[in-house]
């Protein structure tokens, strides 16, 4: 069984996530996507703007319905920073019948080399990295190990960030066709990231 993982801060949960996640599902043939919000993200100067338990249910809402999407909150229950080596290889033990792919966007590609105990990570996971615009696919000068570690799928662009659906929201602008309808209304329902 191969098994897609997205983790993500997830505040909130946007359309270039469910995109990034849907395009490569198809490219790999994957059987299940798990979208995991991080508790605290590694390397995020900026506290999330939700809690933990918003954005785990906004992940819940947008993946709902759907046959191969599914919301995890291991990370979560796991506390603490969400490195991602202690996630997979936790994973890993747990469902030793599954082979696991991390997908990630371009920035985080760019930011592999810093990630902790980077050189074990990819032995244990093959990294799949997807285009976002503003950011640069010159993969060259990543160093060999983590380079070949990364399969590259394509996506159409999305130009969507969480960092600008909250500065939206904050102006008192709307979120609607940047998220799912039902993570919509429940941001609104919730006055999430008004200021
Ligand atoms: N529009 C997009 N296209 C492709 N990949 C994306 C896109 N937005 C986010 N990703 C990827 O999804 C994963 C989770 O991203 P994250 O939850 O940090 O969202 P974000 O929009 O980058 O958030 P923020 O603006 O708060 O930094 C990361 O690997 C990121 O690169
Ligand atoms: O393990 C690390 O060092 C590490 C460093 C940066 C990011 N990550 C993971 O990559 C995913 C996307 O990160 P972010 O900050 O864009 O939400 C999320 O699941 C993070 O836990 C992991």
């Amino acid at each position: 069984m191969k098994v897609g993982l997205m983790g993500g801060t997830f505040d909130p949960i946007h359309l270039g996530h469910l995109l990034a996640a849907d395009s490569v599902c198809e490219a790999l043939e994957l059987d299940e996507v798990w979208f995991m919000p991080t508790n605290v993200p590694p390397h995020k100067e900026h506290k999330p703007g939700a809690s933990a338990a918003e954005r785990l249910e906004m992940v819940r809402l947008a993946v709902e319905g759907h046959p191969r999407f599914r919301a995890s909150d291991v990370e979560l229950r796991r506390g603490g920073v969400s490195y991602s080596i202690e996630t997979v290889t936790r994973l890993r033990k747990e469902h030793p019948d599954k082979q696991f792919y991390y997908i990630i966007g371009a920035d985080m590609v760019q930011y592999l080399p810093k990630w902790y105990r980077i050189e074990e990570l990819v032995r244990l996971v093959t990294f799949v990295g997807l285009e976002r615009p503003g950011y640069s696919t010159e993969y060259e000068t990543l160093p060999g190990p983590i380079r070949e570690a990364v399969r590259l799928v394509r996506m159409p662009q999305v130009e969507l960030s969480s960092t600008e659906i909250r500065q939206r929201r904050a102006e008192g602008r709307s979120a609607r066709y940047r998220v799912p309808d039902r993570v919509n209304d429940y941001i609104e329902v919730n006055s999430l990231y008004e200021t």
